[in-house]
């Protein structure tokens, strides 16, 4: 990517407003603040630095419901950012789109080291307009840690 102003892109979660969800809240101040961006080839990304606390049993690896947090926040403000594309609109821009968490499957493959940043990759597949599939895989140094199969479902912005 290249270094003009016209490159910096805005976090989904910085466009969303009054979130104040654990994961992905802007406005939430004792959560992860994770953001998320959409990537060339079409899927989104975010990649986060975990903190000494949101260790494991060993202090070495990751709290598997962290990652369980990432999996889940980094799928639906993705699933959100789709809708509004998908509607040729802005993030935020007129009547608010909001998903949640119908279901969420997730594959522990390996333990993830603390102290390196993870990548979470998802794709996304609308299957209807209330329902969008996520595939989510988070890696740490290019291994394959986890993977989370996500259904999200449109909500009335009130919910
Ligand atoms: C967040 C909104 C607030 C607005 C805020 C403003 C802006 C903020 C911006 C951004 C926010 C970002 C926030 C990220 C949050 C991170 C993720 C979370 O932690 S979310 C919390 C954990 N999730 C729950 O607590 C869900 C609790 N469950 C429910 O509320 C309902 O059960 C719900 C909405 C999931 C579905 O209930 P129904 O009655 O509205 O709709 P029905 O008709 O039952 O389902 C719709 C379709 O989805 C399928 N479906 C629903 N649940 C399913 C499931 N568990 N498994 C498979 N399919 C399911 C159904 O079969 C149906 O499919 P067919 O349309 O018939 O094809």
């Amino acid at each position: 990517m290249g270094s003009g102003m016209q490159d910096i892109e805005i976090a989904f979660q910085d466009q969303l407003q009054k979130n104040h969800c654990f994961g992905c809240g802007a406005d939430n101040d004792q959560g992860l603040k994770i953001k998320s961006y959409w990537a060339d080839d079409g899927t989104a990304v975010c990649r986060f630095t975990a903190k000494p606390h949101h260790c494991a049993g060993p202090t070495r690896y990751l709290n598997g419901g962290i990652m369980a947090t990432l999996l889940d926040c980094h799928s639906i403000c993705s699933a959100i950012a789709l809708a509004y594309r998908t509607e040729g609109r802005a993030i935020s821009e007129g009547e608010s789109i909001a998903f949640v968490t119908g279901s969420m499957d997730i594959a522990y493959k390996q333990p993830v080291p603390i102290d390196s940043p993870v990548l979470l990759k998802a794709e996304l597949e609308s299957l209807s307009p209330r329902k969008t599939r996520v595939v989510c895989r988070l890696f740490s140094e290019d291994n394959l840690c986890a993977q989370a199969d996500v259904l999200a479902v449109r909500v009335p912005d009130n919910w």
